[in-house]
């Protein structure tokens, strides 16, 4: 840092919210150029560019069911003759009920009418076919997806229809036997204009925006990209981002344990919840507790693998071998405490290395500090500058009391339950930041705010609301 350099951590102790303010403007110079993609590889990336709907969604109006393409005044006309049957038999009914024998003439009068409780059916009309027009006072077997034919106007279900099936003929390439007919029920008749037809454009019309530069790729969208026709899209590149976990204490995944060393944990904590949010781990070091190691990494890797982003993690706190801390306390990044547990000691700035400056963010070396720290601090910001998925936060109500800390906002872990509809968070392991096990079994992070009172702070009781975030 020169001394024209203003201090990185002139606060003080911050704030939850100020350290996540600051975090967020570390990154307001990394831009992720453009670069274009197959559909395969796009699933979770950023859009670069809006994107105009070529054709429309549906490109076609299509049947919504399997059944008979049909017009509706021809099902109306059912209808009304049906209805006129009807009285006519009731009538006849009516007046033979004076005279003996006369059933037989009402039953004849109802048959008489008939030939008009049918329609004739036209060709079958499968997906993927492009009909003739439906000529009136006929139907045509019709297959979900098909497209309508002109002049019809609706799609009756062949539950609709007595036999509720589909004659064995439709399927076969002898076209339609002479006089095949379809009877329509009671309530195939009372069918409006529109039913089960999906309108060419319903979803999305032609020429409209069908998403703008930023959005996040979900699998839905990347199916509306698929729908619309595009083989390939531009979106940002990822976001490059450098791990180092420091401690002479650390060995990796695999290594056989010696006296007083522990697995690193927190590569693959931050690479898991780094890899979810779109960011690309370019490199991941172990680091011992070696001022000029760290630093000759550093300048290797500024080099090699051009990060945007550098995140360590541990020798930040009070210790006498803090080897983020010695090494980069007068390089541009600033340390200090935050009012949060866990996670308390951070480091952030933006990193001289190699004439460049990088984001440098240093998280505390406990497992569960590091998590919380990723949490609370970095998938927020990536959230907002790059569009990685942002998590969700909303009350719940405490299961059971709980006594938070005084002057500080502490992050426990729990597990969301609900409760007459209610969400209800049930806190699971201490406070501890040691206890990654237990985090592991949790489905929330559980937000209580900074106690009020004198040390210790007034508990929180069983009901209070508090908010919670979802992990995944
Ligand atoms: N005198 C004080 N001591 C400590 C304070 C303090 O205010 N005064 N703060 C405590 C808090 S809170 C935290 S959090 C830690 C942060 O310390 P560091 O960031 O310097 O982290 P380390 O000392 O290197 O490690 C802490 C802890 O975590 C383990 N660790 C480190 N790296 C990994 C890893 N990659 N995977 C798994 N576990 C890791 C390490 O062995 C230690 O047990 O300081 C407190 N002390
Ligand atoms: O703040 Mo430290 O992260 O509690 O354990």
């Amino acid at each position: 840092m020169t001394t024209a350099d203003p201090d990185p951590w002139p606060d003080g102790s911050r704030t939850v919210a100020q350290h996540a303010a600051a975090v967020l403007a570390l990154l307001d110079d990394v831009v992720l150029d453009a670069r274009t993609v197959s559909l395969a590889e796009a699933g979770g990336r950023v859009l670069a560019e809006d994107v105009v709907a070529t054709v429309a969604l549906p490109p076609f109006a299509n049947a919504q069911m399997d059944g008979y393409a049909v017009r509706v005044a021809d099902l109306a006309a059912i209808a009304a003759d049906r209805a006129a049957a009807t009285a006519a038999a009731a009538t006849a009914a009516a007046a033979d009920g004076a005279a003996t024998g006369a059933a037989g003439a009402a039953g004849t009068a109802a048959a008489d009418r008939a030939p008009a409780d049918v329609l004739p059916l036209t060709a079958a009309v499968p997906a993927g076919a492009a009909p003739a027009a439906l000529a009136p006072g006929t139907a045509a077997p019709i297959m979900t997806g098909a497209m309508i034919p002109a002049g019809a106007d609706a799609v009756v279900p062949v539950e609709e229809t007595d036999p509720p099936r589909f004659p064995d003929w439709i399927g076969d390439d002898g076209g339609v036997p002479a006089g095949a007919t379809v009877r329509f029920t009671a309530a195939a008749t009372t069918t409006t204009a529109g039913r089960f037809v999906r309108p060419v454009g319903s979803d999305l019309p032609r020429g409209a925006t069908a998403m703008t530069a930023g959005t996040r790729l979900t699998p839905a969208a990347v199916g509306v990209l698929a729908a619309l026709g595009r083989a390939d899209v531009p979106v940002r590149r990822p976001l490059r981002v450098l791990l180092y976990s420091t401690g002479s204490e650390v060995v990796p995944p695999g290594a056989t344990l010696r006296p007083g060393q522990i697995h690193d944990a927190n590569s693959a904590i931050l690479r898991a919840g780094l890899t979810a949010c779109g960011v690309e781990v370019v490199t991941a070091r172990l680091v011992a507790d070696a001022p000029t190691a760290l630093l000759g990494a550093l300048e290797a890797d500024a080099r090699d693998a051009a990060p945007d982003v550098v995140i360590s993690s541990g020798g930040i706190s009070r210790g006498a071998f803090e080897v983020v801390k010695q090494a980069l306390g007068r390089r541009g990044v600033g340390f200090g405490p935050v009012a949060m547990q866990p996670g308390g000691p951070q480091g952030a700035g933006l990193l001289d290395v190699g004439g460049t400056r990088i984001p440098f963010l240093a998280f505390p070396g406990n497992p569960v500090s590091t998590l919380v720290s990723m949490e609370m601090f970095l998938r927020p910001a990536l959230a907002a500058r790059f569009g990685a998925p942002p998590r969700p936060r909303f009350p719940a109500r405490l299961a059971n009391p709980v006594t938070p800390l005084p002057g500080r906002e502490q992050i426990r872990r729990g597990r969301l339950t609900t409760t007459d509809g209610e969400p209800v968070v049930r806190l699971v392991g201490g406070p501890g930041s040691h206890l990654l096990h237990a985090a592991a079994t949790a489905d929330v992070l559980v937000h209580l705010p900074a106690g009020s009172g004198s040390p210790p702070a007034d508990p929180l009781p069983a009901g209070a609301l508090v908010t919670v975030t979802p992990l995944d």
